[in-house]
């Protein structure tokens, strides 16, 4: 969609007091993906040349970030082509952009989602532009991504606020950091986690343990051990959802999955966890807990290669949760969140208003904000 095109000049909207509502931005964060097969290689070249994604001295960089996208680019595209040779990820965030606009109809203000994708179009310049014709009153970052990482959400900022400035866009800004375990949110996933327990159990044979494998996205272990909250919220949404389901005595693990570094990674790996209930003999229910999109990491790694694996390993049965998408609970979770973080006043909130992230997540926005006040003084 071009989000520039369908941009209307700004009109004074009222309420039927003929009081003027004000326009919110609405700007929806999400990483992209390529749109067509010769687009693989440069989306991940964006990708690897991102500081918050390979941390190296920056004159390297530019060097190093080709050469591992080119190295990637072949393993990439044979996933996307399973896909027809694109990420259905624009399409579905754009289906959740319509689907809060919808949900935020009739409000005292006037709303409008925009989507910004990281590494690949409409990136955060694009979206800026489009933000900036609509001329709206205030702007409300929400990323599509539940647990704050440096690496997804705090890139997708610092792109955000470059393109801002570039597009002369200096309205008043509200960012929500994280909803990792906002009720609402974690009542909609443990909805859709309910659905397919109950189907996985009537597809299984009596007697055959079930077990939940919570598999979230992985990061390199030094980018956590730096200080990034996102294993720590991972951990948290976990917690949230497994209390909400309320199945007694519930196997379940968190694990991480699409490793694409030789560096460490934080552990378990999906891949181990598969051996592991090979082993126990029992079936796996895989529910993507930091994705709320399905993508390549959902329709591929986890519909195609770890099913075969499971299957190679004799797991006895292999399930998977559906991601949100513009599942209704999840997006009256998200219409929650944009009132709450506009009802809060603050410029920086969490889902719960203030800072969530324990003290040594130094990586945690508000951590971050509280570091630049004290060097400012
Ligand atoms: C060092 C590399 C990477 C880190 C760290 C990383 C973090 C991270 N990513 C997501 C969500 C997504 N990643 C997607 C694609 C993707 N990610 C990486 C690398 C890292 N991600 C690569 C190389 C790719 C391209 C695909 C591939 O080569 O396999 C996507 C989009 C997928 C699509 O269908 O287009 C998402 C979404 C999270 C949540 C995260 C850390 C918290
Ligand atoms: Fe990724
Ligand atoms: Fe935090």
């Amino acid at each position: 969609m071009d989000q520039t095109a369908a941009a209307s000049p700004p009109t004074p909207i009222q309420d039927r007091s003929g009081a003027a509502r004000p326009r919110v931005a609405i700007v929806l964060f999400n990483l992209g993906g390529p749109d067509r097969p010769e687009s693989v290689r440069p989306f991940l070249e964006n990708l690897f040349m991102d500081p918050a994604i390979l941390r190296v001295p920056g004159f390297i960089r530019p060097w190093l970030g080709k050469f591992i996208a080119r190295r990637r680019t072949r393993a990439a595209s044979e996933n996307y082509a399973i896909l027809g040779g694109k990420s259905p990820l624009l399409e579905l965030t754009e289906g959740q952009a319509r689907a809060l606009d919808a949900a935020l109809a009739g409000e005292a203000a006037e709303y409008r989602c925009f989507v910004a994708m990281r590494y690949w179009h409409p990136m955060s310049e694009e979206a800026a532009r489009a933000v900036a014709a609509w001329a709206p009153d205030e702007v409300l970052l929400l990323p599509l991504y539940p647990q704050f990482s440096t690496t997804t959400t705090g890139s997708s900022l610092a792109a955000w606020e470059a393109a801002a400035r570039k597009a002369g866009l200096s309205v008043p800004t509200t960012t929500l950091c994280c909803y990792h375990s906002d009720p609402a949110f974690a009542e909609a996933t443990a909805a859709l986690v309910r659905g397919a327990w109950d189907k996985a159990r009537a597809g299984l044979p009596e007697g055959v343990p079930l077990r939940i494998l919570f598999s979230a996205h992985g990061l390199p272990e030094s980018i956590v051990k730096a200080g990034d909250p996102y294993q720590w919220q991972v951990e948290q949404t976990v917690a949230a959802v497994v209390e909400r389901l309320g199945i007694e005595g519930l196997d379940h693990v968190v694990c991480y999955q699409s490793r694409v570094t030789p560096q460490k990674w934080i552990g378990p790996s999906t891949e181990a966890e598969l051996e592991r209930a090979a082993h126990d003999k029992v079936a796996v229910l895989v529910c993507p807990i930091a994705f709320v999109s399905e993508h390549s990491e959902t329709l591929v790694e986890l519909d195609v290669e770890y099913r075969e694996e499971a299957e190679r390993l004799g797991v006895p049965g292999y399930f998977r949760v559906p991601a949100q998408n513009s599942d209704p609970g999840f997006i009256a979770a998200l219409r929650d969140l944009v009132r709450g973080a506009r009802a809060g006043g603050r410029a920086l909130c969490s889902f719960a208003g203030g800072r969530q992230c324990p003290k040594p997540f130094g990586d945690c926005p508000h951590a971050r904000a509280k570091a630049r006040v004290k060097e400012a003084a």
